[in-house]
């Protein structure tokens, strides 16, 4: 089944078109990684197919439904959380307020279901020990874990996320990448990700959208991380290399680097 369907979808912040006629297919369990230069327009689009933004022409279809039917379906995680530090929240509470909000309960006493399931998804990113730490106190990486175990807790069947891998150092990135890695391999979610960066995600990435306001490529890795491809928007220095068995795209002076895929 297409998780996502895309006809000539142009979106708009009053007269200003962000993104124009984009069109694009995205099947069931694929994970899109969706890239282009600052102010491309990925978060517009992200935010369009959750349902947050509705100024779009075209035709948009999130399992065969418009995005703001399908909010049952879809988990959002954006770019920089929400939550407010401020507010001494256990990471259990935290994980448990991905359900709360769904099922929109006011008040503060959470259900023990809804513990028990916050419990799972925490034990599923490797988290579960630290259930009653302050969220407020966890590493960069372990906030990102969480908040996938928040983003996970209500059984999405697609899950769009926003930089996930941004501010995050090199092994903090790979840990997160890994649990990417898992929510595919095991859940088979639908993802998209964007990302400005693809080194780490490559590999569990099925399809590469190259959006630029306009889309500029979509295919595989292979066939969107090309030289004469990727140096229509970041330039005629930008090379993809070949070393052994892995390919290095070289943007600029940010380095990406793609896995081979079997
Ligand atoms: N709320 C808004 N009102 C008006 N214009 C907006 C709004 N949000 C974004 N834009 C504009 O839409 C364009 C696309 O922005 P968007 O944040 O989607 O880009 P992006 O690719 O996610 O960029 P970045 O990589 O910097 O996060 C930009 O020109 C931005 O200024």
């Amino acid at each position: 089944m297409e998780a996502v369907i895309s006809e000539n979808v142009s979106i708009y912040y009053g007269n200003y078109e962000a993104v124009k006629g984009l069109t694009f297919k995205l099947h069931e369990g694929e994970t899109l990684l969706l890239m282009g230069p600052n102010g491309a327009g990925k978060t517009t689009l992200l935010r369009t197919l959750a349902g947050f933004h509705k100024e779009y022409t075209g035709k948009l279809s999130i399992f065969g439904k418009p995005p703001h039917e399908s909010k049952d379906l879809i988990s959002y995680v954006p770019q920089s959380h929400y939550l407010n530090e401020r507010v001494p929240l256990t990471v259990l509470e935290v994980v448990a307020m991905g359900q709360i909000y769904k099922k929109s309960f006011v008040h503060f006493k959470i259900p023990k279901e809804i513990l028990k399931s916050a419990e799972e998804a925490l034990s599923f990113v490797g988290l579960e020990s630290i259930k009653d730490k302050l969220f407020k106190e966890l590493s960069g990486g372990q906030k990102q874990r969480v908040l996938l175990a928040r983003a996970l807790i209500s059984n999405p069947k697609l899950l769009l996320l926003d930089e996930p891998l941004s501010a995050l150092d090199p092994s903090a990135r790979a840990e997160v990448a890994g649990i990417l890695n898992k929510i595919k391999k095991e859940r088979g979610i639908t993802m998209i990700i964007t990302t400005h960066d693809v080194n780490p995600l490559t590999e569990i990435g099925d399809k590469v959208m190259l959006l630029n306001r306009e889309l500029i490529a979509f295919g595989t890795p292979p066939e969107v991380l090309r030289d004469e491809i990727i140096s229509r928007v970041y330039g005629s220095l930008s090379k993809a290399v070949r070393v052994g068995d892995k390919l290095y795209c070289i943007i600029g002076d940010v380095h990406i680097h793609r896995g081979e895929r079997k």
